[in-house]
């Protein structure tokens, strides 16, 4: 996707970060109510996962949550949930892909900024995340891994995208508790270089260098 110097690029993004006259305080609320319902969504997709109750079940169980998904759909947006802002400066991106708080695909995953610019995450990675038996499937440590980088890449508020993103697994990553850890490792001109890891609870399983870009129409 191309754009004249010094604009977004005419289609994509530029119509997700949307200004909405939504009060920080609305926001909060609306995120109250919806939040609990992404986490009955991610108990939903483990237990879909995991049961072994009778076919029977399985097909009543269907018609209910096919149900549910139409009483859901009576109103809804148009396309994805994109990346909104009010002039109060509060962000919100609720389909995220790792921290959407309407996404219950995504991982429940607060990323903290620590002031000496140590940026970290936990999580617990249930069934839903599994690559090889047991294992942390590589796409989603890769996925977390891409995102926390982001962030801390997109320290003051500057819009980063990733550019290229190196990964060494040095061994597999159990799924359970896991932890994020990533900081800055240089800047030169627009490019953000960042070093992160992947932990379970006996130490790294993975580690990742990438290099974040300010594109040219945010610089
Ligand atoms: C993504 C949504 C962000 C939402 C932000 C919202 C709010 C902001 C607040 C907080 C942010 C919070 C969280 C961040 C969230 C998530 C992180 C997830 C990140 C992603 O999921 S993001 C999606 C995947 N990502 C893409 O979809 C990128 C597609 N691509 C492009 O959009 C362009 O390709 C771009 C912009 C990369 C470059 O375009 P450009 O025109 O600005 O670059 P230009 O050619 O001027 O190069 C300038 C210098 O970078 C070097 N360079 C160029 N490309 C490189 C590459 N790929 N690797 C290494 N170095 C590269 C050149 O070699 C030159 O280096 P030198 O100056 O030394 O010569």
């Amino acid at each position: 996707m191309s754009a004249p110097a010094g604009e977004a690029p005419s289609s994509g993004y530029a119509s997700i970060f949307v200004e909405e006259d939504l009060s920080t305080a609305e926001v909060d609320r609306l995120e109250a109510v919806h939040r609990p319902l992404a986490d009955s969504v991610r108990e939903l997709v483990d237990a879909t996962i995991r049961t072994t109750v009778d076919d029977e079940e399985v097909a009543a169980v269907r018609a209910e949550v096919d149900a549910l998904v139409a009483r859901l759909r009576a109103r809804q947006i148009e396309g994805a949930a994109g990346v909104r802002y009010n002039a109060e400066g509060r962000t919100w991106s609720w389909g995220n892909a790792v921290v959407g708080e309407r996404n219950a695909l995504a991982p429940p995953l607060d990323v903290v900024r620590d002031p000496d610019g140590l940026v970290h995450a936990d999580t617990l990675l249930g069934a839903a995340y599994e690559g090889p038996p047991g294992m942390v499937h590589g796409g989603v440590g890769a996925l977390l891994l891409d995102h926390v980088m982001g962030v801390t890449a997109s320290a003051r508020k500057r819009v980063t995208f990733t550019g290229t993103l190196t990964m060494r697994y040095v061994r597999s990553t159990p799924l359970g508790p896991v932890r994020l850890e990533s900081r800055i490792d240089r800047e030169e001109g627009r490019k953000v270089f960042v070093v992160a890891t992947l932990a379970d609870p006996d130490g790294v399983t993975v580690e990742a260098e990438g290099v974040f870009i300010v594109p040219r129409w945010a610089a």
